[in-house]
């Protein structure tokens, strides 16, 4: 807990000034408040001795005048705190974001998006709130008991003293209070992360659910886990029940104890009523501060494992950076030369007795060359790929592009030379124009974005974005899936066209699409792929015609190199996999 807190801390430096400030008033207000039972006591031995009409109308003024003073100091506390703490929980959210997308694929696999979702949303709130209201509400809170004690002894020391017996169980019952919320709190903010994340992929991935209906079944899981929450939730409320039932019960005890004492000392002559009614106003409002330390202690608790939480993220490794010297990179110049040699990889969940997925894999694509790469199913041919702009790092070997090895390069060259079409396309919500130009320099000329999206979508034969309602700038639904699995994938395509990178990563491009579109992208695809190092992942033989020689990946190594004719004749397995492969009239002839 000391930990997380330390931390919040240092973050929250820059606004420490403003945060004092807000509590420097918070405990002027406390202070206001805590003198109205003094005007009381004058009040009330004035009334005793000479009542006037004056003495009225003045202490009445004064407590008017007090409570006034008390608002306005709390306004402030609010102006003091509220604009710094949003900047904190901006800055931090925005930091968070920003570590997540710098963050690797592989972190990725292994993060649920809903904890993400929730660490980002409802963790950062929590850290705001206790910024702008907690932090200060505790401390001015505890030095409201502290003054308010210091004054009761002043009315009477021994009920004073009385009254603070009451602290030692709740020092007791609060550590106790803690250990139990502590582990409940994080329970039920991990729950949230794994609804948030199961909300997300249904309504990804809704229509499978739909079509094989499994909705129903679905649902079951939902309730299951929104139970599990409730559960827990249930148990923090009771927790926190028990808790204040005592942090309510105790100080009215006590100061029931308090009022018998204090008649007995009036009685005997050793208090006044003023003194005794001071005490009480006094004690009265010394009762909210105490009990609002519980509750502050929970939110304490809360905030901790917001922050443990946040930080998790924030504290994982990124292995995939850019080195502290980059090798400048001519990015105007480069052809694209790709060399790989002796790769190895696997992945770093893979289990131990599972052989490496590459284990020397070794290939030279020629400057302008268009390479396809071929292999069995779930051989790691799209894993290969993932390699060269280093969405997963090598574990073993090299690779270099243009002589230069992609560890050497800066992250940011690296993904300027090269752009890649995904097997699985992810369109964002956004414009067509927006997609497709994704990966060109927002420094062009508009017209010229226009010109190069134009040039690409034709390309890829998306001719039908000119037709949709807004053409270009037609808002693409949610991950795009208001167009066709085929439209989207020449949209993908188009995207990575568009880039104009020096080496175009192609990741079976063409599977979602009809014969006939096949065919006219395939002869479109040619001009690009005449003046662009390419490496694309062939299904079919119609890919593969479009390449200038074939790679053939097989068992974790390139086993054979040459012209689909060269490897049609020499390699058995080339022909096995290619006769396993479906065929489209495109096919290219053997
Ligand atoms: N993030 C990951 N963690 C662990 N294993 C993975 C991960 N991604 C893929 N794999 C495994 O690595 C192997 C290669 O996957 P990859 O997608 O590269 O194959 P592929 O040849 O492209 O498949 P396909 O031909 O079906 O597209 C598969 O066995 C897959 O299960």
């Amino acid at each position: 807990m000391q930990q997380a807190m330390a931390r919040l801390w240092r973050i929250i430096e820059p606004i420490r000034p403003r945060l004092y400030l807000g509590l420097v008033v918070t405990i002027a207000a406390s202070v206001v408040g805590l003198m109205i039972p003094q005007v009381l006591e004058v009040l009330v031995n004035n009334l005793n001795a000479s009542p006037t009409a004056a003495t009225v109308w003045i202490a009445g003024g004064v407590v008017i005048a007090l409570g006034l003073i008390e608002a306005v100091l709390l306004f402030l506390r609010r102006v003091f705190a509220i604009g710094p703490s949003t900047n904190t929980e901006r800055q931090m959210r925005v930091r968070f974001y920003q570590r997540i997308i710098d963050m690797p694929v592989a972190f990725h696999n292994d993060w649920g998006s809903g904890q993400l979702l929730s660490r980002a949303q409802q963790d950062v709130t929590q850290i705001r709130r206790w910024i702008a209201f907690g932090m200060i509400m505790m401390v001015s809170s505890a030095a409201t008991v502290v003054v308010g004690i210091v004054m009761m002894s002043s009315s009477s020391w021994t009920l004073a003293l009385v009254f603070m017996t009451v602290i030692i169980p709740i020092v007791v019952l609060t550590y106790r209070f803690q250990q139990d919320f502590s582990v409940l709190t994080r329970r039920s903010q991990d729950l949230n992360g794994e609804i948030s994340t199961r909300v997300e992929q249904s309504v990804q991935g809704i229509r499978v659910l739909k079509a094989f209906g499994r909705s129903e079944h679905a649902l079951e899981n939902f309730e299951l886990e929104a139970g599990a929450l409730r559960d827990n939730e249930i148990r923090k409320a009771r927790t926190t029940a028990r808790f204040d039932m005592f942090m309510f019960a105790l100080p009215e005890i006590m100061l029931g104890i308090c009022l018998l004492l204090g008649l007995f000392q009036v009685n005997a002559g050793s208090m006044n009523v003023g003194e005794l009614a001071s005490y009480f106003a006094t004690a009265t409002l010394v009762v909210g501060p105490t009990r609002m330390l519980g509750m502050l202690f929970g939110q304490a608790v809360n905030t901790t494992t917001a922050l443990e939480r946040y930080f998790e993220v924030m504290d994982s490794e990124n292995t995939i950076v850019s080195p502290e010297q980059p090798v400048p990179a001519e990015i105007e110049r480069a052809t694209g030369e790709l060399i790989m040699e002796d790769v190895r990889f696997r992945f770093h969940d893979a289990p131990g007795d599972q052989p490496d997925l590459f284990q020397g894999v070794n290939l030279h694509i020629r400057p302008g060359e268009t390479m396809a790469l071929v292999g069995v199913t779930g051989n790691g041919k799209s894993t290969l790929l993932q390699l060269i702009p280093r969405l997963f790092d090598i574990t073993g070997g090299r690779i270099t592009i243009d002589g230069v090895s992609v560890h050497d390069m800066d992250l940011d060259d690296l993904r300027k030379l090269t752009a890649f079409a995904f097997e699985d396309t992810t369109l964002f919500s956004s414009s067509v124009r927006d997609n497709v130009l994704l990966g060109v320099d927002t420094a062009l000329p508009r017209s010229e974005q226009d010109n190069i999206a134009w040039e690409a979508l034709e390309t890829a034969d998306a001719g039908f974005v000119a037709d949709l309602p807004d053409g270009i700038n037609t808002r693409i639904g949610e991950e795009g899936f208001s167009l066709s699995g085929g439209q989207r994938q020449r949209l993908a395509l188009a995207r990575a066209i568009a880039a104009r990178p020096s080496l175009l990563l192609l990741d079976d491009p063409l599977s979602a699409l009809d014969t006939k579109t096949e065919e006219r992208v395939t002869a479109q695809l040619h001009e690009v792929l005449n003046n662009t190092t390419t490496f694309i992942i062939a299904h079919r033989s119609s890919t593969v015609a479009l390449a200038d020689r074939v790679a053939l990946l097989d068992d974790g190594k390139i086993t054979a190199v040459g012209t689909h004719q060269e490897l049609l004749r020499t390699s058995q397995r080339y022909r096995y996999i290619m006769a396993s492969k479906p065929a489209r009239s495109a096919e290219v002839q053997a």
